[in-house]
């Protein structure tokens, strides 16, 4: 069991911009000139503003769409469209209701015309791995959100990405489920090892989770704080406030929003 071992990818990207041209002809700087490193097997985290080009990023990586100027490289490849070792998780499914999961799972697969029969032990270890062993032949209109968001996730592993993308991919899930699913992602990242960029709006989960919170300004986005998060794992959501070091990166973190007029204290 747990034989899945992925490796993690060493992302590059260098003066990394993106303009987008309003219907009125206007350009939105939504990424300004960013240069970042992640190491193999980090776990990253972006926090910003609605609006600092969280999304952008995540697109740009993905290779969904192209950059204004800049480059981006996945262990020293140049990538401007979707790219097999880069599996991505959005804040809703997207699952395809009439298939069951494990032929959800196996759909980027058939996609690339990949033998199949190949991939399904695979499917079935990861709905192992996500604890939904047996789900395999369920559609999705008979699990919960979060089991859904638990097949999307194993969708996005199937073909073992380096880089795995999340844009706050627990946004729509109900406190305690997300809180579930928190540490069960710690826990399979811990055994994977992928790199992961994790987009959230929530300060709490970002520090919880990553080995680096990167928090963006407001437009144009820039990377105005590069944070080091320096606790033992596993880490305990239920423990993580008696932790003194943890208030501190919040703090931080607060702190730049509170500078910046994004969160007012009263
Ligand atoms: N296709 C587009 N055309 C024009 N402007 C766009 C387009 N997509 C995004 N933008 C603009 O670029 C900026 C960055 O958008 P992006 O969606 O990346 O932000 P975000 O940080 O992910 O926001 P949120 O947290 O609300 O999801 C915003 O000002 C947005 O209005």
């Amino acid at each position: 069991m747990n034989a899945i071992v992925q490796t993690g990818a060493a992302v590059d990207i260098s003066r990394l911009s993106k303009i987008y041209k309003t219907r009125e002809d206007e350009d939105v700087v939504a990424l300004d000139k960013i240069d970042l490193k992640f190491e193999p097997g980090t776990f990253v985290a972006v926090v910003g503003p609605s609006g600092c080009g969280k999304s952008t990023l995540l697109s740009l990586l993905a290779g969904l769409i192209g950059a204004s100027t800049g480059t981006i490289a996945i262990d020293g490849e140049a990538i401007s469209k979707p790219h097999p070792k880069i599996g991505v998780v959005f804040q809703s499914d997207l699952l395809l209701y009439w298939r069951t999961v494990l032929e959800n799972i196996l759909l980027p697969i058939e996609i690339k015309r990949l033998d199949v029969a190949r991939y399904r032990g695979r499917a079935e270890e990861l709905l192992a791995q996500v604890g939904l062993e047996g789900f395999g032949n369920k559609y999705p209109s008979e699990l919960s959100g979060g089991m859904r968001q638990r097949v999307a996730i194993c969708r996005a592993l199937i073909q073992e990405p380096g880089l795995l993308l999340m844009d706050e991919p627990f946004g729509a899930l109900d406190a305690l489920t997300r809180e579930q699913m928190i540490m069960d992602l710690q826990s399979m990242w811990m055994r994977l090892g992928n790199t992961v960029l994790f987009i959230t709006h929530g300060i709490d989960e970002a520090v919880f989770l990553a080995d680096r919170v990167l928090v963006m300004s407001p437009r144009p986005g820039r990377v105005d704080l590069d944070l080091n998060i320096d606790m033992p794992r596993p880490r305990q959501w239920s423990r993580i406030h008696e932790n003194k070091d943890y208030h501190g990166y919040v703090r931080k973190i607060r702190d730049i929003f509170e500078a910046k007029g994004i969160l007012v204290a009263h």
